[in-house]
């Protein structure tokens, strides 16, 4: 491809939503591309809205024209509209003969590069080189941690231009070597944010129903998951280490860690995160089975 770096490339989003509009923002904050830059699809006038005001990028309700200039297309839509995304894509490829089709990085969850590759073939056989990405919504903050796989014929540069995507709004950038393992992914980080909400929304509802009230358990469950967090990021400790660290013998934290495990915490945890990976890999056979 002829731009080697993120900034001198015209991004194209299919897909405004919750994701999208995280990326492009963790993308602006860090100084990593230019709203000039960017462009996005959004059919959705609320959406589309939204992403001009807070984002103040260039937006359409047209995938095809969004797509016209663009280098890399983010595809930011959710599994169940992919196939109709891409086949217009591609189709709008046919007509124009267009000659370099852009690096396509797909955040669909589920969609395998298969899928992908088979619904934006252009009529003469080619097919734009395509990299599956799991970001999770902290990015924007530039706070993401996402994972890639690359598919067939992406290169060594393609694979340097969408590290520096991702760096642009994740600390943490990952390349699994199994497509599979994108999935597991998508129920590690990529799910994992909503996980920790729920978290901390079982905490407070603990100590409200304990007495305390709401805001300064919102308050205190809060600050406690931020300074957790850094302590597993800024110090060199194992998180079972920093858990026993906190962890009194025969203290008050053992008696919840106790109850926990009593209450098979480890199981559950199993269970809804192998829930996801499946939840992936269906979404992404009905996808490719559908007609629409
Ligand atoms: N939200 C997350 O935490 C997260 C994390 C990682 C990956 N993902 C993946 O990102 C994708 C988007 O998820 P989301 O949470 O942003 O969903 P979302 O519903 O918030 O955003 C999708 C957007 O696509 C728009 N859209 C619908 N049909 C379209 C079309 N034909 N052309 C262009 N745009 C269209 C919708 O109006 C919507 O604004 C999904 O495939 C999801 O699996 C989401
Ligand atoms: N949000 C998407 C979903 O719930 C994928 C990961 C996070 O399907």
């Amino acid at each position: 491809m002829a731009t080697s770096q993120i900034k001198d490339c015209q991004l194209c989003f299919i897909g405004g939503g919750n994701m999208g509009a995280a990326i492009i923002g963790g993308l602006l904050a860090k100084g990593s591309t230019s709203q000039q830059n960017v462009i996005v699809s959004e059919p959705w006038e609320v959406n589309r809205k939204k992403v001009e005001e807070s984002l103040g990028v260039r937006t359409t309700t047209s995938n095809i024209e969004a797509a016209r200039d663009a280098n890399v297309l983010v595809l930011a839509v959710k599994p169940q509209v992919a196939k109709g995304v891409c086949q217009e894509l591609a189709a709008s490829w046919s007509d124009s003969n267009r000659q370099q089709l852009p690096l396509v990085v797909s955040i669909a969850g589920g969609i395998t590069l298969n899928a992908l590759t088979q619904w934006f073939t252009v009529n003469d056989g080619r097919t734009p080189r395509v990299v599956r990405v799991m970001p999770n919504t902290p990015a924007l903050l530039g706070e993401g941690a996402s994972a890639s796989f690359a598919g067939a014929g992406v290169s060594e540069d393609e694979k340097k231009l969408v590290t520096e995507l991702l760096e642009g709004f994740s600390k943490v950038t990952e390349w699994v070597d199994r497509e599979e393992l994108i999935d597991v992914v998508t129920g590690l980080s990529g799910s994992g944010p909503a996980y920790f909400f729920l978290l901390v929304e079982h905490m407070v509802s603990s100590a409200t129903a304990l007495g305390l009230p709401k805001e300064q358990a919102q308050r205190l469950a809060t600050q406690t998951c931020l300074g957790a967090g850094r302590m597993l990021v800024e110090t060199s400790e194992s998180p079972a280490q920093l858990r026993i660290n906190v962890t009194s013998p025969k203290g008050t934290t053992e008696a919840a860690l106790k109850s926990f495990a009593e209450s098979g915490l480890q199981e559950t945890v199993n269970v809804a995160i192998k829930a996801a990976v499946d939840r992936a890999e269906e979404l992404g056979n009905a996808a490719f089975a559908s007609t629409g």
